[in-house]
């Protein structure tokens, strides 16, 4: 059964539109990230779906049941939805020790107190925090306050647990640490659980699915794995190539001849295009983009490949970036392990283009290209030997 079902939802704050028509489907046992910039929606669709907002118009149901319908303006309690939410705030109650605030929402159920006893060891156990119990949130530090914050959403077993940027306040060790945790205890539970974040690395290390938005809409949904690989959008590229996971950009123009050849023209190299042309256009103006990690790197010349200055080393122990410069162009390639490259070398780049995006540069929409690959069979006479392979 799907655990969630988000129809045509539109949420106006203040007159202004928010969220636009958002359609989405959550599968049972599914980490969902919501990913995206400051200000796109996030955080509002997290507050609709859990009730606290409401949704002016579009339908919302959880597992099975229908809990919010702009239509017919029926909006189920929040408490009545059977999901928990941790918020960045840890929020807890300052006067009550931490078996105290874990236990609340069970006792508020009128639970006997051997089974809330039981229940809330269990989630302190969950959460490797059972020597806290007697502690008062003061006397914790702030991931252990994110534990207990995370220890009282799941006492209450919901259906869905909701996180909206549960890590934002800990230090770059402990969100690595809680990272960590938040993985193995969703594959513990194995609740469905909607998380809210702007760090690309949270992302793509925890998520079964993760949804880009974009100005309160979702631009694009899929695997982690399938997001960095193959972003929809130039958009989505440079949103998801930002902070620590570089990407580079080339830009090129499609040209066509006579004789039916295409090839994709950049500063820096000539690109052989296969297929029947039908996806392009003669002087289309097209944006490629390329990791570092998919840039491999020759001291010899060879077909298709840029030569290249190395002007910058960065070693980082188990792989470096090494940064290159050719005619006003600048590349990063990513070599595995260290490297010995001196600042000022030659070296001959070659982009991996099976794994290259290309986008119209227009629209920012990519684009299907077929690549001819290289072929050094002697005496065989390729398009690409009709192009000269570098300037
Ligand atoms: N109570 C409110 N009244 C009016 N506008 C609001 C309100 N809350 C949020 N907004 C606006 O709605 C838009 C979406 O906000 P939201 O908090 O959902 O974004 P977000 O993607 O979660 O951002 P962040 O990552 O910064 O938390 C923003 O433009 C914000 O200014």
């Amino acid at each position: 059964m799907n655990a969630i079902e988000l129809q045509g939802i539109h949420v106006a704050l203040d007159g202004k539109q928010v969220l636009h028509n958002i359609e989405l489907t959550i599968k049972q046992g599914d980490f969902m990230t919501f990913l995206g910039p400051s200000g796109c929606g996030k955080t509002t669709l997290l507050r609709t779906i859990a009730g606290l907002q409401k949704a002016d118009a579009g339908t919302i149901t959880i597992s099975g049941r229908e809990v919010a319908n702009g239509e017919t303006q029926f909006h189920m309690e929040p408490s009545k939805r059977r999901l928990s939410l941790v918020f960045q705030s840890y929020a807890l109650w300052p006067h009550m020790t931490v078996y105290e605030n874990v236990a609340f929402g069970l006792q508020v159920r009128k639970l006997a107190k051997a089974v809330v006893r039981e229940k809330v060891e269990a989630a302190l156990g969950k959460m490797r925090i059972a020597e806290l119990a007697g502690r008062y949130p003061s006397e914790l530090s702030g991931g252990q306050q994110q534990r207990v914050a995370i220890a009282r959403a799941i006492v209450t077993e919901p259906d869905i647990l909701l996180l909206d940027e549960p890590l934002s306040n800990l230090d770059a060790k402990l969100r690595v640490e809680m990272r960590a945790e938040l993985k193995r205890l969703h594959q513990e539970l194995n609740t469905t659980v909607i998380y809210v974040t702007h760090d690309q690395h949270e992302a793509m290390t925890l998520s079964t699915k993760v949804a880009v938005f974009f100005g309160g809409q979702i631009v694009q949904l899929d695997k982690p794995r399938e997001l960095y690989k193959r972003p929809n959008t130039l958009q989505v590229a440079e949103f998801i190539g930002s902070a620590g996971m570089q990407m580079n950009r080339l830009e090129g123009v499609v040209r066509t001849d006579e004789e039916g050849l295409s090839w994709l023209e950049t500063p820096v190299v000539l690109i052989p295009l296969g297929g029947d042309g039908s996806t392009m256009q003669d002087g289309q103006e097209v944006v490629l983009t390329v990791r570092p990690e998919d840039i491999r790197l020759y001291e010899e010349r060879r077909p298709g490949s840029i030569a290249m200055s190395v002007s910058a080393v960065f070693p980082s122990g188990a792989e470096t970036l090494v940064q290159l410069d050719t005619a006003g162009m600048s590349l990063m390639a990513r070599v595995i392990g260290e490297s010995e490259y001196e600042p000022g070398t030659t070296l001959y780049a070659v982009l991996r283009q099976e794994q290259m995006n290309a986008y119209d540069k227009k629209t920012g929409i990519r684009m299907e290209l077929q690549y001819v690959t290289h072929n050094n069979e002697p005496g065989e006479s390729t398009h690409e030997d009709r192009l000269s392979y570098s300037r």
